[in-house]
């Protein structure tokens, strides 16, 4: 078995290009679980696209690639209603701000048939300038409910999962960090990030 030290030492550096904490917070705590990766994080100005949450994501990693002149990792996030055929998507960050999410998503939904919604998470890679981003999207299926646990993270007080009786607002950090959309892409890039044969950072 590894030793701490040997981990230590194989850990290699990823840079995160967020300027969400609550993100950045879940991420290091999900690839800290048996990954050696550490993360650094960077907080750059960047223009969100329009269009399908892989277009999004591309545009997003190769423009932080860009920026920093390095390779990188960024994260967009959308919550998909399947009554409006998968919207508010990745623009759910306008919905919240302008509706609340206490009220304002539960009414969106009221007179609809069906309440289900998904969430889903797309993380992107990119080698360095000029290079293609590459996706890992994670999804996780669940229903809007009336807001229960605290609010202090998006739209988590809202999104009870299928088959749970508690919203992610009112799960544990591990409970939700082990089913989360979240968790299922960085269980997919961290699989990627295995195959690359680099020094010290990817
Ligand atoms: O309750 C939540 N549980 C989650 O697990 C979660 N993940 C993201 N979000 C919110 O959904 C929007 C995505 O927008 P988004 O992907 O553009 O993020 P962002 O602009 O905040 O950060 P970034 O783009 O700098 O990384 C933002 O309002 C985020 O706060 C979540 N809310
Ligand atoms: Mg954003």
């Amino acid at each position: 078995m590894a030793t701490s030290s040997a981990i230590a030492m194989a850990s290699k550096r990823l840079t995160f290009v967020t300027g969400n904490h609550n993100k950045l917070k879940e991420t290091k705590y999900i690839l800290s679980q048996g990954t050696p990766i550490e993360i650094d994080s960077q907080d750059l100005d960047i223009p969100e696209l329009q269009g399908t949450t892989q277009e999004v994501a591309i545009a997003k990693c190769r423009r932080a690639a860009e920026l920093l002149g390095k390779s990188c990792i960024t994260e967009d996030t959308a919550l998909c209603f399947v009554a409006y055929n998968g919207l508010p998507g990745p623009y759910i960050k306008h919905f919240l701000k302008t509706l609340g999410h206490e009220v304002g998503l539960n009414n969106m939904l009221v007179g609809f048939p069906t309440k289900d919604a998904y969430a889903l998470c797309t993380f992107a890679y990119s080698a360095g300038p000029g290079t293609e981003p590459i996706l890992f999207e994670g999804r996780t299926d669940g229903t809007i409910v009336p807001a229960r646990g605290p609010g202090d993270f998006g739209w988590d007080s809202v999104f009870q999962p299928k088959g749970f009786d508690q919203t992610y607002a009112e799960m544990t950090k591990e409970q939700k960090n082990i089913i989360s959309h979240r968790y299922r892409a960085l269980d997919k890039l961290r699989v990627y990030l295995a195959t690359l044969d680099t020094e010290n950072s990817f």
